[in-house]
C-alpha cells in the first residue's frame, strides 16, 4: 500500500505540474465558482479552506469571495512536530506568510486564532493529489487532514453538532478510478472540480441539512 501510494503521489504530482499556467488559472476560477455556489446554497457563513502550494488548484478566488462577502475564512497552519494544524481566521491574503513545506499560512501575529469549541466551520475545503468517485483521497502523506478529521469529529460531538461536510477541491484530471483507503483515511463528502460537483454522499446531505443535489 505504501509503495503504491508513493508511486501514485509522484505520478499525480507530475500530471498536475504539467498543466500550463493559463489553464490552471482558468480551471481554478471555474472550480472555485462551483465551490462558491455550493457554499452559497448551504448558507455557509464560515468555512475552512486550504491555501494552495506547488501546482495545486489556486483557491485564491474562493478565499477572496469569502473576504468580499463577510464570511469567516478559516485557514490552517501546519505544525510539523506533531503533524497537527492550527486554525486562524483571515480577512486578506496579506495575512499569509510562508510556512512549513513552503505553504502560505496565517501569520499568528496578524490572524485570529480559531478555537473549534467556539467556531466550528460549516464546510471544510480539502486539498488532495487525487480523489476518487467514492470520496477517497490521496494526500501528501503527512496524515494532517486525517488527524484533523479526528479532531473535528470529537469537537463536533462534544458540541452536539454535525461534522461539517468535507469538500475535496481539485482539477478534474485528479479524479482517478480508485484511491485505496486505509481505516484512518478521511473520506470526502463531495468533490468539486472545474467541471462541477462530481460527487456528494447522501450522508453529507442528511448531516448538513442543505439542498445539494
Ligand atoms: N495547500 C496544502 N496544504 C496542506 C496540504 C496540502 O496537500 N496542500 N497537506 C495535505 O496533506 C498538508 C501538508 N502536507 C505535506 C506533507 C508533505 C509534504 C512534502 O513536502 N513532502 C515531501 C516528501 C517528504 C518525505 O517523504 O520525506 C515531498 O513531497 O517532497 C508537503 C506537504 C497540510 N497542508
Ligand atoms: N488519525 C491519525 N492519527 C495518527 N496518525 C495518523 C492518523 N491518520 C494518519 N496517520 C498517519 O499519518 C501517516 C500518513 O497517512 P496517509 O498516507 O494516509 O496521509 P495522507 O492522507 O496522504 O496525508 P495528508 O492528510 O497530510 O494529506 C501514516 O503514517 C498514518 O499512520
Amino acid at each position: 500500500m505504501n509503495e503504491w501510494k508513493k508511486a501514485e503521489r509522484a505520478r499525480m504530482a507530475d500530471l498536475r505540474k504539467g498543466i500550463p499556467a493559463a489553464q490552471r488559472a482558468a480551471w481554478s476560477e471555474s472550480a472555485c465558482a462551483h465551490a462558491v455556489r455550493m457554499l452559497e446554497e448551504c448558507g455557509v457563513d464560515r468555512f475552512m479552506a486550504y491555501v494552495s502550494f506547488r501546482s495545486e488548484l489556486d483557491t485564491a478566488p474562493l478565499l477572496e469571495w469569502g473576504f468580499m462577502n463577510g464570511k469567516t475564512v478559516i485557514v490552517p497552519r501546519c505544525i510539523p512536530e506533531d503533524r497537527s494544524m492550527e486554525l486562524y481566521a483571515i480577512s486578506s491574503l496579506d495575512m499569509l506568510v510562508p510556512g512549513a513545506y513552503g505553504i502560505m499560512e496565517p501569520d499568528p501575529a496578524l490572524a485570529a486564532r480559531v478555537d473549534l469549541a467556539r467556531t466550528m466551520p460549516q464546510a471544510i475545503v480539502v486539498p488532495g493529489l487525487a480523489f476518487d468517485v467514492e470520496g477517497g483521497r490521496l494526500g501528501y502523506g503527512g496524515g494532517y487532514y486525517d488527524r484533523f478529521r479526528d479532531r473535528i469529529t470529537m469537537a463536533a460531538a462534544s458540541q452536539g453538532c454535525p461534522v461539517p461536510p468535507w469538500i475535496g477541491l481539485g482539477f478534474d484530471m485528479q479524479l482517478v478510478e480508485s484511491v485505496p483507503m486505509e481505516a484512518h483515511d478521511a473520506r470526502m463528502d463531495a468533490i468539486v472540480t472545474e467541471r462541477g460537483r462530481r460527487r456528494i454522499t447522501p450522508c453529507a446531505k442528511e448531516r448538513s441539512g442543505c439542498s445539494w443535489s
